[in-house]
């Protein structure tokens, strides 16, 4: 098979990306590659394709056509588990956090080692749990309110403990889908930090919609289109572009 790149050079390389719904391509011959510690976010009008790329990614989604590497392994033949053990960590829309325990136990819970049948019935609260999940609580803003009950946070507090809940399986590629929807501008202000905070040693790859947010966060932006990329550069170059400009007025 003919690669456009050398895959080895990057953490995620999509190369001839094909998914098919009843013959409708969502995402089509789609070549897309992610840098070590890059921020990267695609944008694109509704119905793009772009949660469908994350979908297809994480294993949630299989590919009718097309391959995607992840440190140069090949993910569209694994099981979703097996991607995240991989390394590949993904937030959907919605939070999906345990509202009835604390914040702490949250984070605690997601602690890898919390994860197998017998790292369960073994865990104790050691002292090595408790010194990460202070430390991923202080990174997403939580660190006072960690024996708050989950369900008490605000929408924004929530959307941060599920990152951190992600942050604490120590992912290398993190997903993240339409973070700062429905969050204040300061919530939104403190996200941008946390991302580019969490960048050091990961990449994250972003799919969202509020413009303000994508350019204090994106290290490179992808307009999807109809499925196939449209522009694809620095944030400064792809609202410059003529095809973006037609696209997002509707013409
Ligand atoms: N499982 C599926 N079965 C059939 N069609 C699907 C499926 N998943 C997505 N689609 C279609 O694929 C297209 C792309 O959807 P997708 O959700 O990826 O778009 P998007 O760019 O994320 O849009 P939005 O910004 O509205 O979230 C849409 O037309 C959608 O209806």
């Amino acid at each position: 098979m003919n690669t456009l790149n050398n895959n080895t050079d990057f953490l995620l390389a999509i190369e001839n990306l094909t998914v098919s719904f009843d013959g409708f391509k969502a995402v089509n011959d789609l070549n897309l590659y992610i840098d070590e510690n890059e921020i990267h976010v695609i944008i694109g009008p509704n119905g793009a394709g772009k949660t469908t790329v994350l979908d297809l990614i994480c294993g949630r989604t299989k590919a009718t056509d097309g391959s995607i590497k992840f440190r140069n392994k090949e993910l569209t033949a694994m099981r979703e588990h097996e991607i995240v053990r991989e390394g590949v960590g993904r937030k959907f829309q919605n939070p999906s956090i345990y509202e009835d325990l604390t914040v702490f136990e949250n984070l605690e819970l997601s602690f890898p080692r919390g994860r197998t049948v017998f790292g369960a019935l073994t865990f104790q609260r050691d002292e090595e749990v408790r010194s990460r999940v202070r430390e991923i609580a202080e990174m997403v803003f939580l660190d006072t309110l960690l024996d708050m009950q989950a369900a008490l946070l605000s929408h924004g507090q929530k959307q941060w403990l599920e990152i951190g809940m992600l942050l604490i399986q120590d992912p290398e590629l993190l997903m993240l889908d339409e973070p700062v929807a429905g969050m204040s501008v300061s919530e939104r202000k403190q996200t941008a930090k946390l991302l580019n905070e969490i960048t050091k040693g990961r990449s994250v790859m972003v799919v969202e919609h509020d413009m303000k947010f994508v350019e204090d966060i994106a290290h490179r932006v992808t307009v999807l289109h109809q499925g196939k990329i449209l522009s694809e550069g620095s944030m400064a170059k792809v609202q410059a572009d003529p095809k973006v400009i037609d696209v997002y007025l509707g013409h």
